[in-house]
């Protein structure tokens, strides 16, 4: 796939995937910002499309109807990893689409094909205008999104380690509760029939259990480098 005629020499596209709570975000954002990259977070891409969804009064059990009115909103991102932005019709819902509301409906509205269909093309072409390169994180990212990124991570931690981090940000909230709101997530994430969460053939596995973010970082920087320099 060609990605884009202005690209340089040096850029390289990144994929990193994974369930909840295993740290793409975190990991993502300071990959791209140590290594002079665009940053697009599609998980939040989403939120927003979910929370635009929630706000029109649209019946999240009905995927036709979701799917009705899923070309209707201009979804903008910004992807300076210092500074990563998202709007919805000129409004800025980077608060808004991480409530507990867009969090629990984020994964049947994700499933219906004609939203997937908008946002793959979406970040393909966020994608294609990074002239330096890009890290884009997600769940379908190396296996759909760019089946043809230079590098493909897929990152893993155990249920427990993930909502120890989440109950850690949600100051405090119930450890069970939060380990089974992910595992439900996640489960509705894999089985869907369009671009399900899943590890791309070619991608390097990373457990981040027994890790610290530096450690996960570092570690991907180093698979970027080593990328770049077979290049
Ligand atoms: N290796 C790590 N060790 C400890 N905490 C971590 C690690 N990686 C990430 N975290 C923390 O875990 C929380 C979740 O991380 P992050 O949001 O990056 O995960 P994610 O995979 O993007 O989650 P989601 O898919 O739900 O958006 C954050 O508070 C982050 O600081
Ligand atoms: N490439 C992607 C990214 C995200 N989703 C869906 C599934 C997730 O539960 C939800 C929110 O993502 P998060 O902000 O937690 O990373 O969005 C997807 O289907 N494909």
């Amino acid at each position: 796939m060609e990605t884009s005629a202005a690209r340089t020499a040096q850029a390289v596209i990144v994929a990193i995937d994974g369930p909840s709570g295993t740290g793409k975000s975190s990991t993502s954002k300071a990959v791209a910002a140590q290594l002079g990259l665009s940053y697009l977070d599609t998980g939040a891409q989403y939120r927003a499309i979910t929370w635009w969804m929630v706000n029109n009064g649209i019946d999240i059990g009905d995927p036709t109807a979701i799917a009705a009115v899923a070309a209707k909103p201009e979804i903008v991102s910004g992807t300076d990893p210092s500074a990563p932005t998202i709007t919805v019709d000129g409004t800025d819902v980077s608060g808004p689409i991480r409530t507990q509301e867009v969090t629990s409906k984020v994964s049947a509205v994700s499933a219906v094909p004609e939203v997937r269909a908008r946002i793959t093309e979406l970040q393909r072409s966020v994608a294609a205008a990074a002239e330096r390169g890009i890290v884009v994180e997600g769940r379908d990212i190396g296996t759909t999104v760019l089946p043809d990124a230079d590098l493909k991570v897929f990152l893993t931690a155990s249920p427990e380690a993930r909502a120890a981090r989440r109950s850690g940000e949600l100051k405090g909230a119930d450890l069970h509760t939060t380990r089974e709101a992910l595992l439900k997530r996640d489960a509705a994430d894999s089985t869907r029939k369009t671009s399900p969460l899943a590890k791309a053939d070619d991608a390097v596995e990373v457990d981040t259990s027994d890790l610290t973010l530096q450690q996960v970082i570092e570690c991907v920087v180093t698979l970027v480098e080593e990328k770049r320099a077979a290049k």
